[in-house]
C-alpha cells in the first residue's frame, strides 16, 4: 500500500479537497474520516482522486490509502473496521479518568508510571510491566498536574516531536489573553498551555480561567476528565468519543454569563493549511450557533504557525494578521529565543484579534509602530516607501527600489532575473512568470500588484507540504514536523 502512495506522490503535485465530514461514505482509518486528495500537474493520473490518512505525515504511522473510485469488497471493509478497532486506546476516557482518581488516592510509594507504556500503573499491574522502565519516585500530585513534564514528547525516528512551549511563551500567551478579558480558552493541540491554566487556577493568583484541551494525544485522558479534554483530530474536525465529546465541546463554547471564549491552536507543521482552516471554521460556526452574535462575527482565534505560511493562512482567513511575536519552544535546540539558540524562532501568532491590542514584551525588544498600529520586533524598521514594517523573520529588511519592496538583508538585486535573490541563486532559471504574484502572464516589472505587501506566492509549496505529509519526506524549510500515534 505504501508503495502506491509513494508512486502517487512522487509523480506530481497534490491538492486536498475539503468534504463535508458528516458524509458517511468517507472511508475511515483509525484517525477518523480520511482526507480526499487530487493529483494535479502532469502525468496520466492527473485529476485522479484518492483518500489518505488525515493525521499522519509519516506513512509508517498510518498507511491508509484508497482510490476514490475504487470498489471495496465487504471482506476488506470488515477487515479495515477490525483493524481500526484494534488500534483504539486500551481504556475509554471515562475508564482512564476513573483510574486517575484511584491512582491519586494511593500512597506515594504505590504510584508508578510505566515509561515504556506511558501509563499510570497500579500495584496489581506491576508484574505485567516487570521488564519495562518505570518511574516509581516522585509521582507526586504536583507532577501529575503537569502531565506534559511526565509524558515523553511524541517522537519518532525522523525527529518528529511534540514541541512544547517554553514557559516564557506560555505565560506570555496566558497573560495576554487574561489582559484582553478572556475567561474560556479552547486549547487545540496546546497541552502545556492547558495545564499552565489549570495550575494558575489552583494557585489562585490570577482570575479563574476555564480551559478545554482538544488533542490527538489520548495519553492526556489519563489526567483530564471529559470536561477538560477531548480526544480530537484537528485535520478532519473529528471527535473520537463522538457524542460525549461533542457535547462537552459545544457546552464549552457557550459564553454563559458573558465569559468570553478564545481558541489557541499550535498544529504540527505539515502544509495542510486548508483542512486545518476548515476545522477552525467549523469551530467558529459552532461558537456562532451557540451564542448570540452578529452574522459577521468570528470566534476569536490564535493560530500558531511559521511565518512562511502567512500567504496561505491569510488566503483561508482574510481577517487574520500575523504578529511579530516569536514563539519559543522547550524541546527544540533550533527554535530557542534570542541569541542562545542557533536561530530565532520562525513561529508566529496569526489572529483575528486586533493587533494593536496585543502588547508584545518590551524587555524582549518589541516596540509599537504607530503607523502600522501594532507591536513589531526590534529589527523590524518601518519602511516609508512600502508604508509598513516589512520584516517577517525579525531581521532588518532593506528596500529595493527596482523591486519596489523590502527584501531580506541577505538578498541582492539581480538584473538578469529582474528581482532580488540570494547571491548564489540559480540565475535565470529560478522562476518563470512573476516573482511577486506568481502569475505566468507577466514578469515582475509589469506586475499590477507590485506594491501589494504580500510575500511572493510560491506555486509548489502546497504540493510540497502535502507530499511530505504523506511520504514523510521533509523539505529543509519545514523542519518542525512531528507525528502522532
Ligand atoms: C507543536 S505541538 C504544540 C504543543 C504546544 N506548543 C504546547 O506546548 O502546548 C502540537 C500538538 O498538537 C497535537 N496534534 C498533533 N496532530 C494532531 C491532530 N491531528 N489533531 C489534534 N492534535 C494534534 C500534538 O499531540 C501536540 O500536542
Ligand atoms: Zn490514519
Ligand atoms: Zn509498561
Ligand atoms: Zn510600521
Ligand atoms: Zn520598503
Ligand atoms: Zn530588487
Ligand atoms: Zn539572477
Amino acid at each position: 500500500m505504501g508503495k502506491i502512495l509513494d508512486d502517487v506522490v512522487d509523480s506530481g503535485g497534490i491538492e486536498v479537497i475539503i468534504q463535508n465530514e458528516s458524509d458517511k461514505t468517507i472511508p475511515r482509518c483509525q484517525h477518523g474520516p480520511a482526507l480526499l486528495f487530487e493529483k494535479t500537474g502532469h502525468g496520466k493520473e492527473k485529476g485522479r482522486r484518492f483518500y489518505a490518512c488525515s493525521a499522519c505525515r509519516d506513512r509508517k504511522d498510518c498507511n491508509f490509502f484508497q482510490w476514490a473510485d475504487e470498489k471495496i469488497s465487504e471482506a476488506r471493509m470488515l477487515a479495515r473496521e477490525e483493524q481500526n478497532r484494534s488500534k483504539m486506546p486500551l481504556f475509554s476516557h471515562q475508564e482512564y479518568f476513573t483510574r486517575f482518581r484511584e491512582f491519586v488516592s494511593l500512597p506515594l510509594e504505590q504510584r508508578r508510571f510505566c515509561v515504556d507504556c506511558q501509563i499510570l500503573i497500579f500495584p496489581g499491574e506491576w508484574a505485567n510491566h516487570g521488564k519495562h522502565k518505570s518511574l516509581s519516585e516522585d509521582v507526586t500530585v504536583q507532577r501529575l498536574k503537569r502531565p506534559s513534564l511526565l509524558l515523553c514528547p511524541l517522537d519518532n525516528k525522523k525527529s518528529n516531536a511534540q514541541y512544547l512551549f517554553a514557559d516564557r511563551s506560555c505565560h506570555f500567551l496566558l497573560d495576554m489573553l487574561l489582559g484582553l478579558g478572556f475567561q474560556k480558552i479552547l486549547c487545540v493541540g496546546t497541552p502545556r498551555l492547558h495545564e499552565v491554566i489549570k495550575f494558575r487556577n489552583m494557585e489562585g493568583k490570577s482570575p479563574t480561567v476555564k480551559s478545554l484541551l482538544l488533542d490527538i494525544d489520548y495519553r492526556y485522558c489519563q489526567f483530564f476528565d471529559q470536561d477538560e479534554f477531548c480526544h480530537y483530530n484537528m485535520f478532519n474536525h473529528h471527535f473520537f468519543d463522538d457524542e460525549e465529546a461533542v457535547t462537552s465541546f459545544q457546552g464549552f463554547l457557550r459564553e454563559e454569563g458573558g465569559a468570553k471564549v478564545v481558541m489557541v491552536t499550535d498544529p504540527p507543521f505539515g502544509g495542510l493549511v486548508k483542512p486545518l482552516a476548515n476545522s477552525f471554521s467549523q469551530m467558529s460556526m459552532t461558537w456562532k450557533k451557540h451564542n448570540e452574535v452578529s452574522d459577521a462575527a468570528e470566534m476569536p482565534m490564535i493560530w500558531i504557525f511559521p511565518y512562511f505560511f502567512e500567504p496561505r493562512i491569510l488566503e483561508c482567513f482574510p481577517s487574520f494578521s500575523m504578529l511579530d511575536y516569536q514563539v519559543d519552544y522547550d524541546n527544540h535546540p533550533l527554535y530557542k529565543h534570542g541569541k542562545k539558540g542557533r536561530k530565532q524562532s520562525p513561529v508566529r501568532l496569526f489572529t483575528n484579534l486586533s493587533p494593536k491590542d496585543i502588547i508584545l514584551p518590551e524587555d524582549e525588544g518589541y516596540r509599537f509602530c504607530s503607523v502600522c498600529e501594532r507591536f513589531v520586533s526590534a529589527g523590524n524598521k518601518h519602511c516609508p516607501k512600502c508604508d509598513t514594517c516589512p520584516s517577517k523573520d525579525g531581521r532588518e529588511w532593506r528596500h529595493c527600489d527596482e523591486c519596489g519592496r523590502c527584501v531580506k538583508p541577505s538578498w541582492h538585486h539581480c538584473s538578469s532575473c529582474g528581482h532580488c535573490a540570494l547571491p548564489d541563486h540559480p540565475c535565470g532559471q529560478s522562476q518563470t512568470g512573476c516573482f511577486n504574484c506568481g502569475s505566468q502572464k507577466h514578469k515582475l516589472r509589469a506586475c499590477p500588484k507590485k506594491h501589494n505587501k504580500r510575500m511572493p506566492v510560491s506555486g509548489g509549496r502546497g504540493a510540497q507540504g502535502l507530499s511530505k505529509h504523506i511520504t514523510g519526506k521533509s523539505t529543509a524549510k519545514n523542519k518542525r514536523k512531528r507525528t502522532v500515534k
